[in-house]
């Protein structure tokens, strides 16, 4: 059985990380790919339908603000994304069981928008909507579309990214549960006094409020968040029902989510809140040799190469003139490498899946472009299934967030193999169990907490404050 707290929900939370033409650089090149309608609702639809039958808790949209040509791969599959808002408005109106989460850059967005679209997204899927918030990753030309000079530093983006949440938090309470009245006769369509300002008076935003949507069905919509850094430890602890984790050992997961759900604790919060999901590129076959079939061709058909100077970085070496059909064991020796470093993982991971540590740095190359910053798993159904439970079962994980390296047999076969194995051994669940996405994730609806409720679950936070929670 699981051994990490539990509330009454009771089975590994499946999500689908939705990209057009897949989830690696290369992956729409595959023959097995279908670029039938990449940006067609259609395909939407299909997949999104493909997911319930496998009975997802949600289905996701990645974003980036940034659409400069520096990462060519980044580009074809940016380009194809649909913002997460309009495409969940219109699987609302498709589907009728699976969540439904958009990405928010929280530097580049407004808060009083964001708040509005997903109360109206919410009402839209009868509460199957969420968000996900980042600070969003430094280093890009995301600033430049938005009229921004340069782009805030680290700090100071997590600055922002705290009043934003706090303020779409608030927005999400201004208006009480019992805001409808349509007493015709009397002239009350609904209760004035159930909309409240909120006031909001911080260093980045100031935001009067109430909302221009009444409460949502789900009251709030439940938060999912991503980073790295200690301000993004401290920004999910106080806000986010979810936090999408890297993965690196079930050792190093289980410490993580620990560490983390002790962060929740400290910010007045219950541990058995705060869930873990994993991404995972997952390739599986009938067989672990069609698996590795679809692997190997996934990886020849990578048109531009990972920049060396990052898998460099990783092994700690200047591989700048390195000739690529180069062995990787002629140049470095994996053992003498740190036992708990990202080059050592980086290198076993590929042996792990080629079966020996004989490749060239073309191949490792290729792997570390098309893996990005997820596990790469590659098997049969069993084994697959294997790796999910492993995870899961140990407290690891709550969830796994699968990366199909491209549409749509890909994910399809996740959904037909994997997921019928991982029913049989009571991991996942056989039928939808609950409506809204906060059911999904066995979170009760929230009461509405007003500053002038006095709620200490909930207490006013002056900019000020913000500031220290994230600092
Ligand atoms: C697992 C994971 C997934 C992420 N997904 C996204 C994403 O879809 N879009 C995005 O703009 N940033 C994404 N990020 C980047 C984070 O938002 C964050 O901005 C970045 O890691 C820098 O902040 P940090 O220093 O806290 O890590 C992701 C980060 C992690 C660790």
């Amino acid at each position: 059985m699981p051994q990490h707290p539990r509330t009454d929900r009771d089975h590994l939370i499946l999500a689908l990380s939705y990209w057009p033409t897949g989830a690696t650089n290369s992956g729409w090149r595959s023959r097995s790919s279908s670029l039938d309608g990449i940006f067609d609702p259609g395909l939407l639809a299909e997949t999104a339908r493909t997911a319930e039958r496998g009975v997802f808790d949600y289905f996701f949209w990645g974003n980036t603000e940034d659409s400069s040509n520096a990462n060519p791969g980044g580009v074809i599959r940016n380009a194809f994304q649909f913002n997460g808002f309009a495409a969940a408005s219109y699987l609302a109106a498709v589907t009728s069981r699976i969540g439904l989460i958009a990405s928010v850059n929280t530097t580049y967005s407004d808060p009083y928008l964001t708040a509005q679209l997903a109360s109206n997204v919410d009402h839209l899927s009868r509460g199957r909507f969420g968000v996900n918030f980042v600070a969003g990753a430094p280093g890009g030309a995301a600033h430049r579309n938005f009229g921004h000079g340069e782009r805030p530093d680290h700090a100071d983006a997590y600055v922002r990214a705290g009043e934003f949440l706090e303020v779409f938090t608030r927005l999400q309470d201004s208006w009480s549960d019992d805001w409808f009245v349509g007493d015709k006769e009397g002239g009350r369509l609904f209760a004035p006094e159930a909309a409240e300002p909120i006031d909001f008076v911080g260093t980045h935003f100031q935001v009067a409020g109430p909302l221009n949507a009444p409460r949502s069905p789900q009251g709030r919509v439940p938060i999912l968040h991503a980073g790295t850094s200690e301000e993004s430890f401290a920004l999910g602890a106080r806000y986010a029902d979810v936090r999408f984790s890297p993965y690196a050992s079930i050792e190093w997961n289980r410490a993580y989510a620990q560490r983390n759900r002790e962060l929740a604790v400290a910010a007045g919060r219950a541990p058995e809140d705060y869930a873990f999901v994993v991404g995972a590129n997952i390739y599986v076959g009938e067989t672990r040799a069609r698996a590795r079939e679809l692997f190997n061709e996934v990886q020849r058909n990578l048109v531009e190469r990972f920049s060396p100077v990052v898998v460099g970085r990783h092994l700690g070496l200047d591989l700048g003139e390195v000739r690529p059909s180069e062995r990787v064991i002629d140049v470095v020796d994996p053992t003498a490498l740190p036992a708990d470093g990202t080059g050592r993982a980086l290198l076993d991971e590929f042996a792990g899946i080629v079966g020996d540590h004989d490749f060239t740095f073309d191949d490792l190359f290729r792997f570390a472009a098309n893996k990005k910053n997820f596990p790469v798993v590659v098997g049969d159904p069993r084994e697959v299934a294997d790796w999910i439970e492993a995870g899961y079962v140990s407290g690891a994980f709550d969830g796994v967030k699968v990366f199909p390296p491209f549409m749509r047999t890909a994910f399809a076969d996740f959904v037909d193999f994997v997921v019928p194995e991982l029913q049989r051994r009571g991991v996942a669940r056989t039928s939808y169990t609950t409506e809204t996405l906060r059911e999904h994730f066995g979170l009760a609806r929230p009461g509405v907490l007003r500053r002038s409720a006095g709620s200490s679950a909930r207490p006013a936070v002056a900019a000020a404050e913000l500031q220290g929670v994230n600092a």
